[in-house]
């Protein structure tokens, strides 16, 4: 909601708050020009008397004077011929030192940006792009704080493609100034149509004035104890009238005074819109304010950045989703299919099983499973849900809070549902969260439309046998073959290796690639691969459809890309990477891994990992720039070839980016894993966990289930448990 609130007035009307904010970052520059160019006035509480009588003897036929809020005195006066003169005046001498002119860009700039040129119409239409400025600054400053992660971290370091990370930084910077800006628009659009209510009426004509004339101004009590800077305007009588009057306005009201006696002779204060009226005026343009009227004009130039950035924005996410072609809409299908997936894959799936019922002539609506909403699906006969499943059997990212949403929903009657699993079976849970979200819509009592099933690695034979029986519920004939979809290779050439392994005769070796080159437009776009350590690089290997993903040692701050690999008796992957030579290259993807990176405070962090599983683990202690207490158990095959990083680690060591290192040797007599480290390091153990460390493990499935077991035993005593842990987000695992 608050995003939609967001785009789509900025999406829209991003011309004219472009044109609104140039314009007005350029009004801002004048006022500061006006301060500099009036007089600095010399004298300490020169009063408005004794410059009124000044500039009366220079200008004998002065017919008005008036103070600007920067305190600019202007003067008007008829000469010889009767012609209007006008002058701004230098207070010292009431003489005249520059045009009174305003100057023709600020004219011209002031109508552009008041109305356009277009009259009253243009003034609505100021007023809708001021409106659309506030709508955007308000919706804006809640998705910075949601972006964050809540507005006490407001102001921290951002992640993200660059266009993301320079959208709201010039956000966070701007974000007071357009608010200000547009608040005070407002207030000006609805004051010049009528909307405010009306200023104060001034006082009451006198009835009756002394008849004479010529009273000395620099002795009206009226004019001899007001401030200069307090003057507004004083208009002189008309010459030659007994009966006519000064009229006075000053900051605080306005008033009469007699030409005769310089008695007051009546007064009206400013109401309270009058003074706001003013104060509005002055945050809005500067005048009377100069600095912070710059300052304005400044934030308002973020504006058109953040325009642009904030498109290209839009533009990649809309591009990131396979385009589903003739999705129909919700409430007019008889197939709803709902996918659950982070890295896009699962949404190419259903767009094929789309197109296929599509032929078939069905009717099918797909929408992201975070988008479940019942009360719409009113014609649907069936919902097919099409699940990925991440960390350790979690929802993927566009599955968030199914659960939730089905917690709250009741089975719909006449709708079966059918849930296909998509998921690698080389994760302890395999399809966990399709195989939860199943069960809970049976426990729920929603009618099943045919059995659970699961795709393995994307394989397009599964997802064809699961169509044969998906067709059979339906009384259709379907036929699905899939075409994966590659990720955008990057290609990534090895700069370095270190090899690892030999007294094992298991060949392991730390590569080194360079950080591919990127454009100014590819880091603009987000194309630019931006990784932390723990995040994974995918390779597809030739003669196969699916990725085989590892996991990095190494974060784009480090310059290059770094993984540690094993090979594998009959990895096609793992094979082909060990044997690359510097100068080879590999084409690769990268993917997020946001779950598996150290919290972000100064709490002590638990590495533990068995052989290439150190690989993010090393990446966590390099980039330990904070020198917070970290912790590394590290399970190696043996110490004369598997101690991968030992050189770094004995510098990691010496630098404080790592407090303590415990090993285990599984191929010496010893025959130690690294769960038995933890074990014989318990209370020590005991004591981080307390005080509040997180725990990282890393590695084979086989090691991440006996750490857990050793660190079940470990926390017993605490009162806590592994899964009370994770749930905190102070357990988490990265295991193959
Ligand atoms: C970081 C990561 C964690 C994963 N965790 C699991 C898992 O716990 N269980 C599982 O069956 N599959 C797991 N997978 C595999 C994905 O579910 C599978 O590749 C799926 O096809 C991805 O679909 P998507 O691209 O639509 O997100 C994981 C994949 C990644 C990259």
């Amino acid at each position: 909601m608050l995003r939609l609130a967001h785009r789509w007035p900025g999406l829209l009307a991003a011309i004219l708050v472009i044109f609104m904010s140039l314009s007005g970052a350029a009004l801002s520059v004048f006022p500061a020009l006006e301060s500099l160019s009036t007089p600095a006035q010399t004298e300490t509480n020169l009063d408005a008397g004794t410059v009124a009588a000044r500039i009366q003897s220079v200008y004998p036929s002065v017919t008005e004077i008036r103070v600007s809020p920067a305190g600019r005195v202007t003067a008007y006066w008829s000469d010889a011929d009767n012609q209007s003169q006008s002058a701004t005046i230098d207070p010292a001498t009431g003489k005249a030192v520059a045009t009174a002119e305003t100057p023709a860009a600020e004219r011209w700039l002031k109508n552009l940006h008041r109305s356009l040129f277009m009259g009253e119409n243009g003034r609505i239409i100021a007023a809708v792009g001021a409106m659309t400025m506030l709508v955007l600054s308000v919706s804006g400053l809640f998705l910075v704080a949601r972006r964050t992660g809540g507005w006490r971290r407001f102001f921290s370091p951002l992640r993200g493609a660059s266009s993301a990370r320079v959208h709201v930084e010039l956000a966070r910077i701007s974000v007071a100034g357009l608010l200000l800006s547009s608040l005070t628009a407002l207030w000006m659009s609805a004051s010049t149509f009528g909307l405010l209510p009306e200023s104060a009426d001034g006082p009451a004509l006198p009835a009756a004035t002394s008849g004479r004339t010529a009273y000395a101004l620099d002795r009206m009590p009226a004019l001899n104890t007001l401030p200069i800077d307090a003057l507004r305007d004083l208009t002189f009588p008309a010459q030659g009238d007994t009966n006519d009057v000064y009229t006075l306005k000053t900051t605080t009201g306005t008033g009469y005074l007699d030409q005769g006696n310089g008695k007051m002779l009546g007064w009206s204060g400013a109401s309270v819109w009058d003074r706001l009226g003013d104060t509005v005026m002055m945050l809005h343009t500067g005048r009377g304010a100069a600095l912070l009227g710059l300052a304005l004009g400044l934030m308002s130039l973020a504006v058109p950045a953040m325009a642009l950035t904030g498109a290209v924005q839009w533009w990649t996410a809309r591009q990131a989703r396979p385009r589903i072609r003739g999705n129909a809409s919700a409430g007019r299908v008889g197939t709803i299919i709902l996918v659950g997936s982070e890295g896009g894959a699962t949404f190419g799936f259903a767009a094929t099983l789309h197109a296929a019922l599509a032929k078939t002539g069905e009717q099918v609506h797909v929408a992201p499973m975070s988008a479940f909403e019942p009360k719409r699906y009113g014609m649907a006969k069936r919902i097919i849900i099409m699940a990925a499943t991440y960390g350790d059997g979690d929802a993927p990212a566009s599955a968030r809070n199914f659960l939730k949403l089905l917690s709250a929903a009741s089975p719909m009657r006449n709708v079966a549902v059918g849930v296909l699993g998509f998921g690698d079976r080389s994760f302890p849970h395999f399809c966990g969260f399709a195989r939860q979200v199943d069960a809970e819509l049976e426990t729920a009592g929603w009618a099943k439309l045919l059995p659970f099933d699961t795709v393995d690695r994307q394989s397009p034979q599964d997802f064809a046998r699961w169509g044969r029986a998906l067709g059979e519920a339906m009384g259709l004939p379907l036929d699905l073959h899939h075409a994966p979809v590659v990720p955008q290779l990057t290609g990534l050439t090895l700069i370095s290796r270190r090899d690892y392994g030999a007294a094992v005769q298991a060949p392991a070796a730390i590569l080194r690639f360079a950080l591919p080159r990127t454009s100014f437009w590819e880091k603009l776009f987000g194309k630019a691969p931006r990784f932390s350590a723990g995040d994974l690089i995918g390779i597809v290997p030739h003669g196969s459809n699916t990725p085989r993903f590892y996991s990095l040692a190494s974060s784009s701050r480090d310059g290059f890309v770094e993984i540690c690999v094993r090979k594998h008796p009959g990895g096609l992957c793992s094979s082909r990477l060990v044997d690359l030579m510097p100068g080879d290259k590999v084409h690769v993807f990268f993917r997020a891994n946001p779950d598996f990176r150290p919290a972000k405070n100064r709490k002590p962090v638990v590495l533990i990992g068995a052989g290439t599983g150190i690989g993010p683990l090393a990446g966590f202690i390099r980039d330990n720039v904070g020198k917070r207490p970290m912790h590394l158990f590290f399970g190696a095959r043996h110490p004369s070839s598997d101690v991968f990083y030992a050189p770094e680690i004995d510098r990691w060591l010496g630098e404080g980016k790592l407090t303590s290192i415990e090993t285990a040797f599984s191929r010496t007599a010893a025959r130690s894993y690294v769960q038995d480290a933890v074990r014989r390091d318990g209370q020590r153990l005991a004591g981080l966990i307390a005080a509040g460390a997180q725990i990282m493990v890393c590695g084979g499935a086989d090691m991440a289930a006996g750490v857990k077991t050793a660190l079940g035993d470990i926390l017993a005593p605490l009162n806590l448990t592994t899964a009370k842990l994770k749930a905190e987000g102070r357990y988490v695992e990265d295991v193959y």
